[in-house]
């Protein structure tokens, strides 16, 4: 199965066991590789559905405190995307059974070379790519070589986009469409907004693919919320934190508090 397939499948299984998709981020090399696989693993064990796999950059301008903290462990490894590109085919070669998505800032891939990266990450089995700095406007070379290699290619809408817009975004996403909870930055939140679940009630109406919330998602209380609001729900800072308090052993309670999240999305 392609990777654009394979991503939203993965969600449409979710819910046919009756819950919303859990979709845990963590950034490649943070603290280092090693760890980075133990996470994937742990995620996996705990009932996620599909990996968002962060690639570091040193502008990460959608990014909060924790998320940046951790771009910065990343960085001092030096990563390429030749070698998160062979990391992910390690890790398909040793049996990892969720689709992983990379999220990263337009200029390495565009560095890299677009139809080089997408014959690259097909390769590898990625499923595909977020990009977040990527507005639909400039998205169409990377969306016509993600869809000629059967990569996801997952835009994002935000609660400032209007329905018409949010349509043509969601028409151009393949694997699933990414709505940010908030306007602003990745991070932590005690609370989210009000009239969340109505606009992420009317973006699944809008939507040929299925629609995953993300920012500042990060208790069990804000998923039991939105889980009958969303086909899947992101899940980044709250882990990250722990990765920036445990370091290389993280992985453990990433799993537990994980598994929790997981439960709390049954519908
Ligand atoms: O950290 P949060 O608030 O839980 O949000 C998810 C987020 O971390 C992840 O999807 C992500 C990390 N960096 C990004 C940049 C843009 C969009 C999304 C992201």
């Amino acid at each position: 199965m392609i990777g654009a397939e394979r991503v939203r499948k993965a969600i449409e299984e979710a819910h046919r066991a009756g819950r919303a998709a859990l979709i845990p981020y963590f950034c490649a090399w943070d603290p280092d590789l090693e760890t980075t696989r133990a996470l994937l693993w742990a995620a996996a064990e705990a009932g996620a559905s599909v990996v968002e796999l962060g690639f570091p950059f040193s502008d990460p301008l959608a990014d909060g405190p924790i998320i940046q903290a951790a771009t910065q462990r990343a960085l001092k490894h030096r990563p390429t995307l030749e070698a998160f590109l062979e990391f992910v085919a390690a890790l398909y070669a040793e049996g990892y059974p969720l689709p992983v998505v990379v999220m990263g800032y337009y200029n390495p891939f565009f560095r890299f070379g677009l139809s080089r990266f997408v014959q690259a990450a097909r390769e590898a089995g990625l499923g595909g790519a977020i990009i977040p700095d990527l507005p639909l406007e400039e998205a169409r070379p990377w969306l016509r070589e993600a869809r000629r290699a059967g990569l996801a290619a997952v835009l994002l809408a935000a609660p400032t986009t209007p329905p018409e817009r949010l349509e043509r975004i969601a028409r151009a996403s393949s694997g699933f469409l990414y709505y940010v909870s908030v306007t602003g930055i990745t991070g932590v939140r005690e609370r989210l907004p009000e009239d969340l679940a109505l606009r992420l009630d009317l973006a699944r109406e809008i939507s040929p693919v299925p629609v995953a919330v993300g920012f500042g998602i990060s208790k069990p209380e804000h998923v039991r919320l939105l889980s009958p609001h969303a086909h899947a729900l992101v899940v980044g800072s709250a882990l990250v934190r722990i990765v920036e308090e445990e370091g290389r052993r993280a992985p453990k309670r990433v799993q537990k508090v994980l598994s929790e999240l997981v439960s709390a999305a049954e519908r």
